[in-house]
């Protein structure tokens, strides 16, 4: 399937929940009000032994009352309307907690990619902790698909005419998470092209970022064998990623954005990590040191893994 196919599979969730709350009721309501006649009334007492004829008569009474009936309707209808959807987004938030908590995707079935022919490893850790840098060692010497969630969101966000550009450029900008179908079609793209050229091995770095991402992927696409987790301090990884900045182009390798970043990880990524963990699959390694270092106490981990000698 094409990259627009695939990506239009999602499409109609994705609008769904892009979606602006509806305004609908809004002009049948001013319909309403300005298309009732104006009248004026009086408290005063009619003269007596003459036509009535500035009082309020009975469709006036009636539209009054109908008025009042509309407001009252739009008004608990609006609020059953707001509990409603708060409370399915409640519900949504706590499904992804249960599934979250029993995350082992050990009775998955119906996976793209065969789970005992394609390796994937997941490359995790903060923003500029080192892991493209570490990604491209690998690529080099173990033969491994490198493929980068966040390059293919920025490649989807320059592609002429695509509908998620905006969208991905306010996400990258603003350090936030891309929703999980767009990044996961253009993965499930990349992959099936690789194992179509005979390729199996997969490094996918920066990815899972989100729970909703690593259950969606773990149980559609394929699980991962393992997560290598790089430790950075955080004021290592700000000097790394301003200074890349000078040079990269990237909308995101700027202060602000660095921190809105940096919170991302803490709040939405950090957890991933700790799910995996819990599952016995992270290995972690201190990257506060030279690429070369990092890399040695890297391919001490891949040897024993693929039981090689690189
Ligand atoms: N061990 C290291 N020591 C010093 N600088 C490093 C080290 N590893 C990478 N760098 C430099 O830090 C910057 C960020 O590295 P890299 O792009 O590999 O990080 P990343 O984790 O992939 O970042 P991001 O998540 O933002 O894409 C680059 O300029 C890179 O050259
Ligand atoms: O799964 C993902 C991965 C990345 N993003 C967005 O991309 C940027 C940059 O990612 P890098 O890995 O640092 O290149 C990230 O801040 C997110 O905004 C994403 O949404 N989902």
């Amino acid at each position: 399937m094409s990259l627009r196919a695939s990506i239009s599979c999602v499409a109609p969730a994705l609008r769904s929940a892009t979606a602006r709350p509806s305004t609908r009721i809004l002009p049948v309501k001013h319909r309403l009000l300005s298309t009732t006649p104006v009248r004026r009334f009086s408290s005063e007492a009619p003269p007596s032994g003459k036509k009535q004829s500035g009082g309020p008569s009975v469709p006036a009474l009636l539209a009054v009352a109908s008025l009042g009936f509309a407001s009252y309707y739009i008004l608990v209808h609006t609020r059953k309307r707001q509990d409603l959807v708060k409370s399915k987004s409640a519900t949504a938030d706590k499904v992804i907690e249960q599934k979250a908590a029993a995350f082992d995707p050990k009775d998955v079935t119906d996976l793209t990619f065969n789970s005992a022919s394609t390796h994937h490893l997941a490359l995790t850790g903060g923003p500029g902790a080192g892991k493209g840098t570490q990604s491209e060692f690998l690529r080099r010497d173990y033969g491994f698909v490198h493929l980068s969630a966040g390059d293919l969101l920025r490649d989807e966000q320059k592609r002429p005419n695509s509908e998620y550009s905006e969208m991905i450029q306010n996400c990258l900008k603003n350090g936030l998470i891309v929703p999980h179908r767009v990044t996961i079609a253009l993965l499930e793209n990349a992959m099936r092209e690789a194992v179509q050229a005979g390729k199996t091995r997969f490094l996918i770095d920066g990815f899972p970022r989100k729970i909703d991402q690593a259950i969606e992927f773990e149980s559609v696409v394929v699980p991962s064998r393992f997560v290598l987790y790089f430790e950075c301090p955080e004021e290592e990884m700000l000097k790394r990623l301003l200074n890349r900045g000078k040079t990269s182009g990237r909308v995101d390798d700027n202060l602000e954005s660095i921190k809105k970043r940096f919170q991302t990880f803490i709040d939405t990524s950090y957890p991933v990590i700790e799910a995996y963990e819990k599952q016995g699959k992270v290995h972690s390694i201190s990257c506060a040191n030279s690429p070369d270092v990092v890399y040695g106490k890297v391919k001490k981990i891949f040897n024993e893994l693929f039981n090689e000698n690189v």
